[in-house]
């Protein structure tokens, strides 16, 4: 309605709009949809300025490239759980990977632990974001075009979106305070080690890597312990809920959706399967897991990661910049970035062994650009490192088989609408590379 939307199809023209003039598109509109759900203090949506500056900082500080390793330790126990599952559940390939990134987030956001409580938790942050995945979609409410609607009592006929979005509005907030006083719960009575793996360990396992724990500070204590200055109007306490809570929102489904599309895709090209497979066995070997200090040496599997960035982007229209004033941006040329797009092919980003850096690196365009580009790409980048490889370390990933006569069903790599973007098909089945004994070695 009297908006203008410009599609930068392009690198090229990204980097020239939303770098180069980045004073000027770094801004979000806010609907009215946004508003009425109550989704506006999800720092993607706020809009430029000092709010959003004061939520953005205090985020950055706790994910920014220097503090992600301190993050590893968790990580590494949260994959073994996450192998250890899938090797005791291997048809649930989609419900454990999606369970080990929300419970890495959690525990370093909240200091939550990967136990039953954190499943009652994600249940409670999934229903109350349940309406921002909705209120996201751009037309998907006809108040967005006519923002009149939105004084429409809810008794009135008809404007029975009103009692949605309060219901929304109301499992947000809820979710916000009581995950936050769950933690400080937990902070006050918790001196021991933690319980990850302790309880969801089988009897017959008690892994080394419990002794690890407990992880480092959880973001929501080392931003209460601070002294924050944040502008006029701003209560502290609400913004450290809001930061908390978007590092679970944010990070959670696009990185785990990203993680999930590899694993469908390795299943659909066995070759690059085992060629990765091959590359973990020569650098890693069999007596032990993939770690962080591999990663320089699998240059394969980097590339794997690489192109599952490429293959299947998360949210491949990002969330869109709105500009302040009027500006110029010149031509519309879509050069073809990729050759084969449609294809799985790690091999186009190595060159003579190594990474070919005169590739464009997909990390470089699917985490947005300009000030606004997605503060938890690199710690999103190491839980797709090490889940990836660890899971490709330890099992074969294949097709599903389609008929009583065992003919692999080989799944089209259709995408769906709206604001982030799922395969449609995610059906896969994997099988250990490994007995029960060797595994359980690999993970003490
Ligand atoms: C594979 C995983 C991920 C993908 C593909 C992804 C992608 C994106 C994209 C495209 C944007 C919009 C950037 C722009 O406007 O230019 C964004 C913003 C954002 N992301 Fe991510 N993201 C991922 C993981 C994460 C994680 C793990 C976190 C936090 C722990 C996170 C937190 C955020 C936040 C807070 C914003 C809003 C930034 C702002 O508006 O200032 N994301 N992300």
């Amino acid at each position: 309605m009297g908006r203008h939307i410009v599609v930068l199809g392009s690198a090229r023209a990204i980097s020239e709009f939303l770098e180069k003039h980045a004073s000027n598109t770094s801004d979000r509109l806010v609907t009215p949809v946004m508003r009425l759900t109550g989704i506006d203090w999800l720092i993607g949506l706020m809009p430029y300025g000092p709010v959003w500056r004061a939520h953005r900082r205090a985020l950055w500080q706790h994910i920014r490239p220097a503090v992600v390793p301190t993050y590893h330790p968790v990580q590494r126990t949260v994959t073994r759980m996450l192998l250890l599952d899938l090797f005791h559940e291997p048809e649930d390939l989609k419900q454990h990977v999606r369970f080990a990134i929300a419970a890495t987030i959690l525990k370093i956001t909240y200091g939550i632990d990967a136990d039953d409580e954190c499943h009652e938790i994600i249940q409670m942050i999934d229903a109350a974001i349940e309406g921002s995945a909705q209120a996201l979609i751009p037309g998907r409410f006809l108040v967005d075009a006519f923002p009149l609607l939105q004084y429409v009592p809810a008794w009135f006929p008809g404007a029975g979106f009103q009692k949605t979005f309060k219901r929304w509005r109301e499992k947000t907030s809820r979710m916000k305070s009581e995950v936050l006083l769950k933690t400080r719960n937990i902070a006050s009575v918790y001196s021991g080690p933690s319980s990850y793996l302790h309880i969801r360990a089988r009897s017959d396992f008690s892994p080394q890597s419990e002794k690890v724990l407990p992880g480092p500070t959880p973001i929501v204590e080392a931003l209460t312990a601070q002294s924050m200055s944040v502008p006029a109007g701003i209560d502290v306490d609400t913004l450290i809920e809001d930061v908390a809570a978007v590092a679970f929102v944010a990070g959670t489904d696009t990185t785990y959706t990203t993680a999930f599309s590899a694993f469908v895709a390795l299943s659909m090209y066995p070759g690059v399967q085992q060629r990765a497979q091959a590359e973990l066995d020569v650098v890693v070997g069999r007596h032990r897991l993939p770690d962080f200090d591999d990663r320089d040496a699998l240059v394969y599997v980097r590339a794997v990661i690489m192109e599952s960035l490429r293959w299947h982007n998360v949210t491949p229209l990002g969330i869109p910049h709105r500009t302040v004033a009027d500006d110029e941006i010149q031509g519309y040329f879509i050069p073809a970035e990729y050759e084969d797009p449609g294809e799985f092919r790690p091999e186009r980003f190595i060159r003579e062994g190594k990474i070919d850096t005169a590739m464009r690196d997909p990390f470089t365009i699917v985490f947005g650009s300009g000030r606004r580009i997605c503060p938890g790409r690199y710690f999103a980048n190491d839980m797709l490192f090490l889940t990836i490889a660890s899971v490709l370390h330890t099992f074969n990933i294949d097709p599903p088989v389609a008929d009583s006569c065992g003919q692999p069903f080989r799944a089209e790599s259709q995408i769906t609408d709206g604001a982030l973007s799922y395969l449609e098909d995610y059906r896969c089945t994997i099988r250990p590379r490994y007995s029960e004994a060797e595994l359980l070695r690999l993970l003490a």
